[in-house]
């Protein structure tokens, strides 16, 4: 195994082999543990794209809440789904598919495009010029917004979707859909989630979905794999240490110490 394979393996906790059932457990009894130990807290609230990420996700919450109501009997544990297209989404019906076979308490849509607009244009107004991939991150930090909003009027936190074999590279939006209070998934690669949504009889159009943050305009559905240069089947198994190319593997190393900033505090002086 390549020395910085073993480093990050130990920062991420990911295991080359799972008990599927174990983990989707594991992954509820942290939510309810976390909601038991904070007593003002009664909601977990997380966007839907229509991805496998947070289908999963989503599932684990409502599998959580569903249980804390019937073991404490407080009615008001909930799950909030939460819908934010930017204007219209292409995937709109997987995205309202994979609510549906959550069985979410309760649905907030809130469409982010007038308010990305406005900011785009009212930092425009000085001349600053935003790429359509800079908007693209506009994009996922009103999203994260609208989640914290919502948590805030219904004494809740945010659920985050990040996992291991996003963690690695970096690939989400500082501040933006990297902003959560919770995050059911660490430790998990991408291929473990599917295992995950597969043991949960999630439709098999969810977690067989190319994966995709599609925030671009330009580039519209751009799978995450074309973005980052490497294929999951790589990621997922350098993550479990396994043998890869060394192209995949420097490729994956790249990208990791590229975006150390994002997976630790902001700096200050005491950093070297
Ligand atoms: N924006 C999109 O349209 C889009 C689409 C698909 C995927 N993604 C993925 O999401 C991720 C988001 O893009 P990003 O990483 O360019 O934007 P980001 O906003 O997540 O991170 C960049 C910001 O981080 C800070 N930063 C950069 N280097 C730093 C350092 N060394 N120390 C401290 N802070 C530093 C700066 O504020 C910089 O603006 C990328 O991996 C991208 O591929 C984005
Ligand atoms: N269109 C969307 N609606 C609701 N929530 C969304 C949407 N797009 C993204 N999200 C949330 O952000 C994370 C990260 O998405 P990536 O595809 O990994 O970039 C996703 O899990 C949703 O919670
Ligand atoms: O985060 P999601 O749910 O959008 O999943 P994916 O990353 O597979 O698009
Ligand atoms: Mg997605």
């Amino acid at each position: 195994m390549r020395p910085l394979q073993k480093k990050i393996i130990e920062f991420e906790q990911t295991k080359p082999e799972i008990s599927a059932q174990e983990e989707i457990r594991r992954s509820v009894d942290f939510l309810k543990s976390y909601l038991l130990k904070n007593k003002s807290l009664k909601t977990l609230v997380l966007g839907i794209s229509g991805g496998q990420d947070s289908t999963l996700a989503g599932k684990l919450s409502e599998i959580a809440m569903t249980e804390l109501r019937e073991e404490t009997g407080d009615a008001e544990y909930k799950f909030v789904a939460v819908r934010l297209p930017y204007g219209e989404q292409a995937d709109e019906s997987d995205a309202m598919q994979a609510i549906e076979w959550m069985e979410a308490d309760q649905v907030v849509r809130v469409n982010i495009k007038k308010s990305v607009d406005e900011m785009v244009n009212a930092v425009e107004a000085n001349g600053i010029e935003i790429s359509d991939f800079n908007k693209g991150n506009i994009k996922a930090r009103t999203r994260m917004i609208a989640q914290y909003a919502i948590a805030g009027d219904n004494s809740g936190v945010v659920v985050g979707t990040d996992h291991a074999a996003e963690n690695i590279t970096g690939f989400y939006t500082k501040f933006g859909d990297g902003a959560a209070d919770v995050t059911p998934l660490f430790r998990l690669d991408k291929r473990q989630g599917k295992m995950l949504l597969k043991e949960l009889n999630a439709p098999v159009n969810l977690y067989e979905k190319t994966p995709t943050a599609d925030l671009e305009e330009d580039r519209p559905s751009l799978p995450d794999e074309k973005a980052l240069g490497v294929t999951y089947t790589d990621i997922d198994d350098y993550l479990e240490g396994k043998d890869v190319s060394d192209e995949a593997a420097e490729t994956i190393e790249g990208w990791f110490k590229r975006t150390e900033h994002k997976r630790r505090s902001p700096y200050t002086v005491f950093d070297k």
